[in-house]
């Protein structure tokens, strides 16, 4: 998307073929940096310390990790090294270990001085392909937002509440949950986007608020408290949020807080989507409250605050009573029960387990009949 009018992705690979550039996450919504990996191990470092993050770039960047170790050396003991170390950076988004599988099968059995050249080609594939299922998930969601403004009728706003940072910059372009918006907003849909700040990373207000800026999409940043009492007097039309993991059943993994929204949206009659890409979908496990590994990270996030002081200076502040202890839960599940569909790069589909695995029949894990083939069988 643009960044002050120029084009950008979220990586890419340099004019010397070989090294990665990224933007710098850590440093939004203050300050604008590209950083050059160089190794395996900086594009593990990058993932881990959230330089990048979002559960599709987290993949693309672990696909160029195996791509800069296999530069470095192509061994089987050196390409099971950087799939052993980029899978150990952080557990739930489940696009990192469908990366580094595809990384692997594609170069274990290739000669060693194939896999380097292999392993660059199929990590830009990843990342253009990437491009083109956001930017499906745009078309397909683009349609629903538009069936809620023709209800509200000419010129009305259509407010969208989101969570986190499910934005270009958690992918490598166009963003999931914000695909639809940048859609609609580009066609002249009126649309205004409350956005949760997201505590306590604060991706919504680092993130995602300046992305929809740069676009120049209406948006408003809120307390992540507020969405109930904003659905409760009508303020918000429909939630679109992104995922880190999806079960074959439909139940949702994403950033800490998603669930309560969704709660919140059943109450009031507010329909819930979750934008996702498929390779997102673990069509291994059923149950994403037992089955999922929730991260936790350090309690530091929680009890200190990093933001810019009036003299400029980027400063991290406590906010929190010496000695209490603090817990940081990065993610919660959302129950498909909740969820009103999930739009895809497909389609848009029942967060349900026979309805995705006919959507993805070449991913479902003992893959049910399409129903036509089940209601002939049944007959
Ligand atoms: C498109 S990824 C899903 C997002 O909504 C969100 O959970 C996310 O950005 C991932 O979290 P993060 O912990 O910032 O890497």
């Amino acid at each position: 998307m643009l960044v002050d009018g120029k084009p950008y992705r979220t990586i890419w690979l340099n004019e010397d073929g070989r090294s990665v550039n990224i933007i710098d996450q850590t440093r939004f919504p203050h300050v604008f940096s590209i950083v050059t990996l160089r190794s395996m191990k900086a594009a593990a470092v990058a993932i881990r310390t959230m330089q990048v993050r979002g559960a599709p770039l987290i993949g693309a960047t672990a696909a160029y990790g195996v791509a800069l170790q296999m530069a470095e050396d192509p061994s089987d003991g050196g390409l099971d090294h950087a799939c052993r170390t980029l899978m150990a950076t952080r557990p739930t988004a489940v696009n990192l270990r469908w990366a580094i599988d595809e990384m692997r099968t594609l170069l274990k059995d290739l000669p060693r001085d194939k896999r380097s050249a292999r392993a660059y080609a199929r990590a830009a594939e990843i990342c253009d392909e990437d491009v083109a299922i956001c930017a499906a998930i745009g078309r397909n969601g683009l349609e629903i937002v538009r069936g809620i403004a023709a209800r509200k009728g000419p010129g009305a706003t259509v407010n969208i509440l989101t969570h986190c940072n499910a934005g270009w910059l958690a992918t490598v372009d166009w963003g999931t949950a914000t695909a639809p918006i940048y859609m609609a907003h580009d066609a002249g849909i009126p649309v205004h986007v409350w956005v949760d700040e997201t505590r306590p990373r604060n991706q919504g207000a680092a993130l995602t608020a300046w992305e929809l800026g740069r676009h120049g999409v209406p948006h408003t940043v809120i307390p992540d408290n507020s969405g109930g009492h904003l659905m409760q007097h009508g303020q918000v039309d429909m939630v679109i949020v992104g995922t880190d993991r999806t079960t074959a059943s439909g139940d949702v993994c994403n950033k800490i807080g998603t669930y309560l929204k969704a709660l919140a949206a059943r109450d009031n009659d507010v329909p819930f989507y979750v934008a996702l890409p498929s390779p997102t979908i673990d069509f291994t496990i059923d149950d994403g409250v037992r089955e999922i590994p929730i991260e936790e990270r350090a309690g530091e996030e929680v009890s200190k605050i990093c933001g810019l002081t009036r003299d400029g200076r980027i400063e991290t502040v406590s906010i929190v009573a010496d000695g209490s202890p603090v817990a940081n839960h990065a993610f919660d599940v959302t129950p498909a029960r909740l969820i009103t569909a999930l739009i895809t790069e497909r389609g848009v589909v029942a967060a349900d387990k026979d309805a995705l695995s006919e959507m993805f029949p070449e991913r479902a894990v003992g893959a049910v009949l399409p129903s036509h083939e089940k209601e002939a069988g049944a007959a």
